[in-house]
């Protein structure tokens, strides 16, 4: 397959032409666009959102977005609606929750529509605000299906198989270690690229009802650190003119409609704009840490936050662990022992996470997601705990070949039936992980 070009940074307005000179040479609505496109402007933010914060692209197309037939209904397979506790698709609990690797039935037939479920959410796509967590496991090609989402935008998190997603703005090839964000409203198809017969492709999304991805503040850490504006990449324009039935399938109100169309939904020559769809490698992400003493807390691992309008605190922060050194001298050196205000929804996409090192049952294995809900007690298993309290504060390097990716927000995540009662893949005997710490306590008098 050929190796898809693309455009560097984060926040730019891009320019992009796949036949030199379809952009109007002069504002955005010329009578005539050059070579008979048609203009279309998407917006990602109010027009009149503060200037800092106006998202919209504009997309020179060979046919209008509005040329469809009328919408039908399309059923949604296991995504759910309504995140209120007492929603019959909802089952909430305080309980700390780890799941094996989730899996569909007939997984290897589902194309990434149909092989999306629900693992947990909050809030409400209709006033939006919240999120959603959902997996996905598709073994096919959406071929002549797109998607388009007016319920939020969607952060991409391949696990296994790699994705080709072709969007109105070019294609993006998103391998397990890529992540990548596509926003509200705009069209997709994803093809599941060099699967064996009877596999499919797994990974997670984090779709925010509110707002849009940003790169965290970086404060004292100054200028550079972290996730670098110029590693995220979007796509050079790519169009395809072809007369076939199309079906697009929209998520809206968290409900699912379909129209067809008599042409491809992918045929923009040339675009220009903010709001436009980006890949970033997790590899390249900057690990900052302690190099004295102590366990900073995992916000500095953030790669992306979509704020709410608390500051500081977010709708979905996009937090990974990779594999990185330590150092710290006299400092415990795994996860601490906490009791979040946030709700932490995990993700181990590869390797072994420093916290979970027993694997004995199970564990916290690739392709396997936790949730430590909003105050749930949680921290690294006995087995760790017992070997990092004695292990010699030598420079060490953990997660060699993994990553973990963690999904935290400030709202209360409502787990689904589908989650807790029917995936099947709930670890029953995940309390046990620290069942077996001891009591170590000698006061003075008996020492
Ligand atoms: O619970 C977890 O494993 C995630 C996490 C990691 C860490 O280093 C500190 C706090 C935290 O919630
Ligand atoms: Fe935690």
């Amino acid at each position: 397959m050929p190796e898809l070009q693309y455009h560097r940074g984060f926040g730019n307005h891009v320019n992009s032409e796949a036949i030199a000179g379809a952009l109007p040479a002069n504002g955005n609505t010329p009578q005539r666009p050059p070579y008979g496109l048609y203009a279309e402007q998407l917006s990602g933010t109010a027009f009149t959102a503060p200037r800092a914060h106006n998202q919209r692209s504009w997309l020179y197309r060979i046919r209008p977005s509005v040329m469809h037939e009328p919408f039908a209904p399309y059923s949604p397979p296991r995504v759910v609606a309504s995140f209120h506790a007492h929603s019959p698709e909802i089952e909430a609990t305080p309980q700390q929750l780890r799941w094996d690797p989730l899996e569909l039935p007939n997984a290897a037939a589902l194309d990434f529509v149909d092989g999306m479920a629900t693992l947990a959410g909050a809030g409400d796509s209709q006033t939006k605000d919240g999120l959603a967590v959902h997996v996905y496991c598709c073994g096919q090609s959406m071929h002549r299906k797109a998607f388009y989402n007016s319920d939020g935008d969607m952060l991409i998190v391949p696990q296994q198989g790699a994705l080709r997603i072709r969007t109105e703005f070019g294609t993006l090839d998103v391998p397990p270690l890529f992540i990548c964000v596509v926003q509200r409203g705009i069209k997709f198809s994803v093809d599941v690229v060099g699967l064996e017969e009877g596999a499919f492709a797994r990974g997670y999304i984090c779709e925010v009802f509110k707002g849009h991805f940003e790169l965290p503040e970086l404060g004292p850490i100054g200028a550079n650190g972290l996730a670098d504006v110029k590693d995220f990449q979007t796509p050079v324009a790519a169009y395809e003119d072809v007369d076939e039935e199309w079906t697009v399938v929209n998520k809206f109100m968290s409900g699912y409609w379909q129209y067809k169309q008599g042409h491809s939904p992918f045929d923009v020559v040339a675009y220009s704009g903010n709001y436009v769809p980006y890949r970033y490698n997790l590899v390249n992400f900057n690990t900052m840490g302690s190099i004295s003493y102590g366990h900073p807390d995992p916000s500095i691992f953030t790669v992306l936050t979509c704020p709410s309008d608390t500051p500081g605190t977010a709708i979905a922060d996009f937090v990974i662990f990779p594999p990185r050194w330590l150092v710290a001298e006299d400092t415990f050196r795994p996860p601490y022992f906490h009791r979040n205000c946030m709700s932490e929804l995990m993700v181990n996409l590869a390797g072994v996470y420093d916290a979970k090192e027993s694997l004995k049952g199970g564990g916290f294995v690739p392709g396997g997601a936790s949730l430590h809900s909003m105050n749930a007690a949680h921290g690294p298993d006995a087995e760790t705990h017992k070997k990092a309290s004695a292990a010699e504060l030598k420079p060490m390097k953990v997660g060699e070949g993994s990553m973990a990716i963690m999904f935290e927000s400030a709202y209360q995540l409502a787990t689904t039936r589908w989650a807790v009662l029917e995936s099947g893949k709930v670890q029953s005997d995940y309390w046990k992980a620290w069942a077996g710490l001891e009591k170590h306590f000698k006061p003075p008098s008996s020492a």
